[in-house]
């Protein structure tokens, strides 16, 4: 799905419009239906719930009150809370005109906010799309008292006071909404942890924007769903054998740090590769054979940490960072393969705290290598704190661009930069991930991914967080969030992977009828 700017939304309203032959008001009207669909599906409201629906002067305040006539319709008795303002939009107008007589509305005043009880609801339906600059004055007010209340708040399009595509100056009103419903498309806001506290639970609902439209306009963010990777994943061929799918090196362990290496090793081989050898320093020997037999265990001569690069001959791809430390000779070895290694690289972890400690090594990443790093190890890579979560997607993207390579940077929505510059937000994945080893199950599935030569980078990326976040997803549902540990990850891999394989299926045409039969 692409993330559209502010500009570029009312681009596709505008040209929805020309190419369905339809007004504002009608596109406005299906934005109210679908508002009244999701409230009835979803809260179920008894009869007497009391609506309060907040209404600024452009066109989300049109929704609201087109909402408000809905809701009667439907047998509720809403209550309309209108904004003063100079100047409304059109179809404000025209919906404020529509409004039934039997409808309460009432202008706002400082003086006399509304009372909003534990048990109302609120759709806030001041600001959407149109803000452009932060709310001060009665605006700035009802906000504060709004989210003083106990009510649940339902943000219509945007919670009001959010900019769609940019940061505000701290302390801004602005609304903290428990749902936000936009329509059709996601927002950028809605994929930045520094909003979480605004937008709350979001859903998008479908009003039939142009899809002809949404083809054509250019946009450097997309956010990831399943279709968008069907047909990435391919299905195992026949005939294929162990070789298909490549060997893969894995550099992870240290002392202490060994449990990293195990994680990372079962996720690669769930993650289908052909085969694997894991790299690790003698401490490890036992535990890497006995938990994990089916990869190979290709001992450093050192005891605590790796020390030496091996022959890299035989590998399709190597991952290295999981546990690794940060030893002088780890980083040695690091340098080394950087300079050497021929194939497709995934660097994680330790490995890029070495590089964030020793920026002069990025000069030596290979293209298309694969980065992995939380907000902090990003820092690091950097070197520059960014000022909001904005700053940080753009120090991302250049950072990509830059250094040619692919950069995960993982949080919620984890978000991954290439080197043309498009960002890609996952959209899988569950607070119970948040815990140790979940990155190095990430790296060990992307390493698995790296070393089948039938995906490109960018697929390979993509399939590895789409994956990873939707074997976490089908975890919890067993573990729940807390009791979720980065072993469930591994365990379906190969479901969240399969998923991928049979979406792909239905995209293919049907089976032509057998020749004779
Ligand atoms: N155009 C369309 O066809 C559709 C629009 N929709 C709704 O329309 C919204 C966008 O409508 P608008 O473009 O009218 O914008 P808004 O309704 O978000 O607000 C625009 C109005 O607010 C004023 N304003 C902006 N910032 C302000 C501030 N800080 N303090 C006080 N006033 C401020 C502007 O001068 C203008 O009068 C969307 O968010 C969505 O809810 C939906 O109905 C779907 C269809
Ligand atoms: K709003």
């Amino acid at each position: 799905m692409k993330i559209l700017s502010a500009a570029q939304t009312r681009a596709l309203d505008e040209g929805t419009m020309k190419a369905q032959g339809i007004t504002s008001l009608e596109l406005m009207e299906r934005a109210a239906t679908a508002l009244l669909n999701w409230l009835l599906d979803t809260l179920h409201p008894a009869a007497d719930t009391p609506f309060h629906i907040l209404c600024g002067p452009g066109n989300n305040g049109g929704d609201g009150l087109a909402l408000a006539r809905r809701l009667h319709q439907a047998g509720y008795q809403p209550e309309v809370w209108l904004l003063p303002a100079e100047k409304t939009s059109a179809d404000y107008t025209s919906n404020l005109q529509r409004l039934p007589a039997a409808v309460p509305r009432h202008e706002l005043h400082a003086r006399h906010l509304p009372t909003f009880p534990a048990g109302a609801v609120v759709l806030d339906a001041l600001f959407g799309t149109g803000l452009s600059r932060p709310l001060a004055g009665l605006a700035a007010q009802v906000v504060a008292h709004l989210n003083d209340s106990q009510a649940l708040c339902i943000a219509v399009d945007m919670p009001s006071g959010l900019l769609a595509d940019a940061p505000q100056p701290a302390g801004s009103a602005i609304v903290q909404a428990h749902y936000t419903l936009s329509f059709e498309l996601p927002k950028m806001a809605f994929l930045l942890p520094q909003n979480a506290d605004f937008v709350g639970e979001w859903e998008l609902l479908p009003i039939g924007l142009e899809s002809t439209v949404i083809h054509k306009l250019a946009v450097d963010n997309c956010f990831i769903e399943e279709n968008f990777l069907a047909g990435r994943y391919p299905r195992r061929p026949k005939f294929s054998h162990k070789g298909t799918f490549g060997h893969a090196l894995l550099l992870a362990g240290s002392q202490g740090k060994i449990g990293a290496a195990v994680l990372a090793s079962r996720a690669c081989l769930r993650g289908g590769v052909g085969l694997l050898t894991t790299r690790i320093p003698q401490v490890g020997y036992d535990i890497l054979q006995t938990t994990t037999p089916e990869a190979m265990c290709l001992l450093d001569p050192a005891t605590d940490y790796i020390s030496e690069l091996p022959d890299l001959q035989p590998y399709a791809a190597i991952g290295i960072g999981p546990g690794l430390g940060q030893e002088d000779a780890s980083r040695e070895v690091l340098r080394r393969l950087l300079e050497t290694a021929k194939v497709p690289l995934i660097i994680d972890a330790d490995a890029l705290n070495l590089l964030g400690a020793n920026r002069e090594l990025l000069k030596l990443l290979p293209p298309d290598t694969l980065l992995t790093p939380h907000p902090k190890e990003f820092e690091r890579l950097t070197g520059e704190p960014a000022r909001d979560d904005y700053h940080r997607l753009e120090q991302l993207r250049q950072f990509a661009r830059h250094h040619k390579c692919f950069c995960v940077l993982k949080g919620a929505y984890s978000a991954l930069a290439t080197p043309e510059g498009q960002v890609y937000f996952n959209s899988t994945g569950n607070p119970g991930m948040a815990t140790g080893g979940s990155g190095d199950v990430l790296t060990g599935l992307l390493l698995a991914l790296r070393a089948d030569k039938r995906l490109s980078a960018c697929n390979a990326a993509l399939i590895g967080l789409y994956a990873h976040g939707r074997a976490g997803d089908l975890a919890v549902q067993q573990t729940g969030e807390a009791g979720l540990v980065a072993g469930d990850i591994v365990r379906f891999i190969g479901p969240a992977l399969q998923e991928l394989t049979d979406a792909d299926l239905i995209t293919e045409p049907p089976l032509s009828p057998r020749r004779g039969g």
